[in-house]
């Protein structure tokens, strides 16, 4: 098997992008926090974008707290809004529907909002099968609610099968799920590192090896009943990761 090359240009300034616009990427907003410069990196590098739920307040909230004028709400109109909408405001719903975005509600109470936005995106690729897969930028997912949390990584984490790239990112990192093979994950200290790990969640355990990290690992196993490599650190360009089984790999932003 080849080697899986990785690389985070969606982070890149909105002043810097150039072809990193080029890749079919969608963003899915979460109901969690997050600050209006991430958001501008990530909104500017997708060419669709849907809001679970909740996550339309926190995309309109973050626009009214902006006071300079190159976050002007025109700009960050998402295709959808979908969920059980149970969280989206009255006063979010309102201004949203004014300005043209289809509400979807959908009250299936066996799948999460984020599932329901997943579908939404997968609905359009079977309609475009001419075009390459999105990529998939889910903003939030990480913090707030255990139970939240551990779901956004066990759905990355069965995505990987069917699905070539889908990046969670909040304020404090960007994760993603390694499958079982070799990875090459480019770093662009401008925007992550150096802190990293690689978290064997899902898995009985693995074994890694890896080049380019602070506590290299040379076919280690790791596991939650033994070693899981926390807090280490990328000390090149790029780190090499090869693993028997799918971890969750994360790393921190570097720009924040
Ligand atoms: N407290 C939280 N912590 C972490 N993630 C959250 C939290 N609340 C919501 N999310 C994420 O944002 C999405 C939209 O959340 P929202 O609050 O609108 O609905 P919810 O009813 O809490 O979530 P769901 O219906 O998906 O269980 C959720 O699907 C989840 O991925
Ligand atoms: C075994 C099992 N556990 C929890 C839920 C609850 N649940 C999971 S997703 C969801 C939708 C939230 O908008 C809800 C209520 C369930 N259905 N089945």
């Amino acid at each position: 098997m080849s080697v899986r090359q990785w690389s985070t240009p969606f982070l890149q300034p909105v002043s810097s992008k150039t072809t990193a616009n080029e890749e079919r990427r969608a963003l899915i907003i979460l109901n969690q926090p997050f600050s209006a410069e991430l958001l501008k990196r990530v909104w500017h590098a997708c060419k669709w974008h849907a809001c679970a739920d909740g996550g339309a307040n926190r995309l309109w909230d973050v626009l009214q707290l902006q006071t300079s004028s190159d976050l002007e709400i025109s700009d960050f109109v998402p295709e959808i809004i979908k969920g059980d909408l149970d969280s989206l405001r009255c006063d979010v719903r309102e201004n949203f529907a004014k300005l043209g975005v289809p509400i979807i509600k959908d009250e299936d109470q066996n799948s999460t909002d984020l599932m329901k936005c997943m579908s939404a995106i997968e609905e359009i690729e079977s309609s475009t099968p001419s075009l390459a897969q999105f990529t998939i930028i889910i903003l939030g997912g990480l913090s707030g609610r255990f139970d939240q949390t551990i779901h956004t990584v066990s759905y990355l984490h069965k995505l990987r099968k069917r699905r070539k790239s889908t990046f969670v990112v909040t304020d404090e990192n960007v994760g993603w799920c390694l499958d079982e093979g070799e990875h090459l994950i480019e770093i662009d200290a401008n925007l992550i590192g150096p802190t990293c790990g690689l978290l064997p969640i899902g898995v009985d355990s693995t074994i890694l090896s890896t080049r380019g990290l602070r506590w290299n690992l040379e076919n280690k196993e790791s596991s939650f009943d033994g070693l899981v490599s926390s807090s280490n650190a990328v000390i090149a360009k790029e780190v090499y990761i090869s693993t028997s089984k799918p971890i969750f790999w994360n790393i921190e932003l570097a720009f924040l």
